[in-house]
């Protein structure tokens, strides 16, 4: 029987199947703060201390996501975990989603469901409901998702409070999503990945003269999931709050271009170390080595890191008496150190000291 497509089924038919897969991922969610959920005109929320955060991200075929790159599930996972982590990079805890979703109506049935449950399973899984949305025809898949947060009486943390003498602290992975984006780039077949071993075949066809090593699987699974959907460690939003971070985001363009966002903000230059020189990264370029090292090219590392985006990870600035309250939190670690900006100009970002002429990162308009 032909896949049914969701142009063969009505808004409200639709909606149910939303509904459906919604309460089968999100069953397990404590929803003290949503009083109305889905199904009027609005939900209706609550806060612990009266203030929300609230955030929303576009994602649009083509230039977020591929359909022939990422199943159904990953782009529902990825569309929660960049707005998640917007909340977390406030140390805020992700409350509660409504999403707006358009889409051909040639988008198989399976598509939708598959999307739904990625994104209420990644929403449940951060302790987050989705509590409404939007549904509509277009040209092509674009996603729109608005979250909220509770910050459960804390301050937010802001781009601008960075300090001169602060530690710059990053929690989650840098430079893996880059590389699985390349990766892609440079051979679309890996879109066909679902397992590990499924990339041994590919692998032979780009080069059949290289040693297929078992890393080299590892690393670039690695990558691939990476990229089809990031995992913020959305728990060190709230934790490097309570630590007294002083500045904090979530690296959605680049280490480089978020790390300037915090220096102009706050009015001061950052000096980041340098990934392949420092113990700090070390996580990170084992990881990479093996994909960049079968691509020829072991600089791609240090690019990945400094100007690859979408890892999604946090950077936080923290007084440096602060960072041994860090300790037994080990995806958080320092990377670098606030300046004052006096002699550079506020907003200048350097590597080990030096300037870096490295590309600064993602900018939808500028590349
Ligand atoms: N179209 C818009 N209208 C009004 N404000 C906007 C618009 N686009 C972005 N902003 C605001 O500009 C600020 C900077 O945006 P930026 O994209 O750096 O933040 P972000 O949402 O953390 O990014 P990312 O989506 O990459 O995580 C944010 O406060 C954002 O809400
Ligand atoms: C098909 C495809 N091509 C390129 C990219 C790379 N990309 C797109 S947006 C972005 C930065 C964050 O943007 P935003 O601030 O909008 O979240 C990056 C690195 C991708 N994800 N998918
Ligand atoms: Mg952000």
């Amino acid at each position: 029987m032909a896949t049914l497509t969701v142009g063969q089924l009505s808004e409200a038919e639709l909606l149910k199947v939303i509904n459906t897969e919604l309460s089968k991922a999100q069953g397990s969610v404590d929803s003290f703060d949503v009083l109305v959920g889905s199904g009027d005109d609005c939900a209706v929320l609550t806060t612990s201390d009266g203030r929300y955060c609230v955030s929303t991200d576009v994602l649009v075929q083509g230039h977020h996501f591929r359909t022939s790159w990422s199943s159904a599930e990953q782009i529902g996972a990825r569309a929660a975990a960049q707005n998640l982590a917007d909340i977390a990079a406030m140390g805020a805890r992700p409350s509660a989603v409504v999403v707006g979703l358009a889409m051909p109506t040639t988008t198989p049935l399976p598509w939708l469901e598959g999307f739904t449950r990625g994104l209420g399973l990644t929403c449940a899984q951060a302790g987050a409901q989705v509590v409404g949305g939007d549904l509509s025809g277009g040209q092509n898949i674009c996603v729109s998702v608005c979250v909220h947060g509770d910050l459960g009486g804390r301050d937010p943390v802001l781009r601008t409070g960075a300090k001169p003498g602060d530690v710059l602290v990053h929690a989650g992975k840098l430079g893996h999503s880059a590389a699985g984006l390349e990766l892609l780039q440079r051979c679309p077949d890996f879109g066909t990945v679902r397992q590990r071993e499924d990339m041994e075949r590919i692998f032979w066809r780009m080069d059949g003269h290289t040693r297929i090593s078992q890393e080299l699987l590892s690393s670039a699974f690695e990558c691939l999931t990476a990229f089809r959907a990031p995992q913020c460690p959305l728990e060190y939003g709230p934790l490097l709050a309570q630590c007294g971070a002083h500045a904090m985001m979530d690296v959605s363009d680049s280490l480089l271009r978020d790390a300037t966002r915090i220096a102009k903000a706050s009015a001061v230059a950052i000096d980041i170390d340098d990934p392949l020189e420092t113990d700090a990264f070390t996580g990170d370029v084992a990881a990479l080595r093996p994909l960049a090292k079968f691509l020829g090219d072991f600089s791609l590392v240090r690019k990945w890191i400094l100007s690859g985006g979408e890892d999604h990870g946090l950077l936080a600035t923290l007084a440096a008496a602060d960072q041994p309250k860090l300790k037994g939190h080990p995806q958080a670690r320092p990377i670098g150190r606030i300046l004052p900006a006096d002699g550079l100009e506020a907003g200048t970002v350097l590597v080990a000291g030096q300037p870096t002429n490295l590309p600064l990162g993602w900018d939808h308009f500028g590349n």
